[in-house]
């Protein structure tokens, strides 16, 4: 049996070859390829070491200007960080085998489990799918947490990849961020509290604050102002943690079984959901209480 094939040489198309069918199947790959295929040895490995949870952090894009220009509240805005935490929602629910989220001010972190193949574990496709969705997710539920306050100009968030080999380091990344949290959220209380309530000038209050401990600035607003940081807002002080869960979900269904009446049957069925916590991540509790993240480090 003959067959008509095009094959291309150096850069055209040449007419039809006529060659026997079983050439076709052996004939060496590189037939189909044009000369410029080398190119693709220009792209470098970048698959991410096995074993290894692979973390992306995203981090908003200037957003100091952001905010002022969206008119953010000080220290914290809970539409903007409502907003966050949707956008890192619609990752986890949109890619593959991301096992914790978490979140403060600008900033998300993806942990996908440490045996995930997503993608070949290639880090671009990996970092840049997280940007991506998270980036698309902020704008298209933007009316969601600002109603009709116009989004200004589109927001971007830039990407890293970082790997850690073991159970102990990829906590002590996330205790990491948590306690960036707590510092920044402990300070930029203090100083809007001074700003704000006390009526110093924003160059006065990074004075006064100069130098200061955690327990100064606690001292700070209890004898001042009358305010114990310990009751103030855990989503503040302790950032977002997202987590699969699962959970029970009952829905009432109309069946009709041979020889039967139709009748309404309720139907439970086990859903995971991604479910946020404000807690502490840092102590052991959350992972005694959560033991399913976390993979063997003995892989
Ligand atoms: N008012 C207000 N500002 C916020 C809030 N969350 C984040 N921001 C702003 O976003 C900034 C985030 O800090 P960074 O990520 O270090 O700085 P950046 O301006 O985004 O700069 P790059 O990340 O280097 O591009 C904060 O310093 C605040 O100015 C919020 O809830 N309220
Ligand atoms: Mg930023
Ligand atoms: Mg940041």
């Amino acid at each position: 049996m003959l067959i008509g094939k095009v094959c291309s040489i150096r850069g055209g198309i040449r007419s039809c070859v006529v060659r026997p069918i079983a050439r076709l199947f052996t004939c060496p790959s590189n037939m189909a390829k044009s000369k410029f295929e080398y190119v693709r040895n220009f792209e470098t490995d970048d698959t991410c070491l096995k074993n290894c949870y692979i973390v992306v952090r995203l981090d908003g894009r200037n957003f100091h200007r952001f905010a002022e220009q969206h008119k953010f509240t000080k220290p914290n805005d809970n539409r903007a960080l409502g907003l966050m935490s949707r956008s890192a929602h619609s990752v986890m629910e949109e890619l593959e085998d991301i096992v914790i989220a978490y979140g403060q001010s600008d900033e998300f972190s993806f942990v996908f489990k440490r045996s995930s193949n997503w993608f070949k574990r290639r880090a671009s496709k990996l970092m840049t799918h997280v940007a991506s969705q998270f980036s698309s997710s902020y704008v298209f539920y933007w009316k969601e947490f600002f109603g009709d306050q116009t989004l200004l100009y589109p927001p971007s968030f830039d990407g890293r990849v970082v790997l850690y080999p073991s159970n102990r380091n990829l906590k002590d990344y996330l205790s990491w961020r948590q306690a960036d949290c707590h510092i920044n959220n402990l300070y930029n209380t203090v100083f809007w509290t001074l700003v704000q309530k006390g009526g110093l000038t924003t160059v006065q209050a990074e004075d006064r604050l100069k130098g200061t401990l955690a327990a100064d600035k606690n001292e700070i607003l209890f004898s001042e102002f009358d305010i114990n940081y310990n009751t103030e807002s855990a989503l503040h002080k302790k950032g977002t943690t997202l987590i699969w869960e699962k959970r029970d979900e009952t829905v009432t269904k109309r069946l009709k079984r041979p020889n039967e009446e139709e009748k309404d049957v309720n139907v439970t069925r086990s859903r995971r959901k991604v479910q946020a916590y404000h807690c502490d991540i840092i102590g052991d509790q959350f992972w005694q209480e959560h033991t399913d993240i976390l993979e063997d480090d003995n892989c």
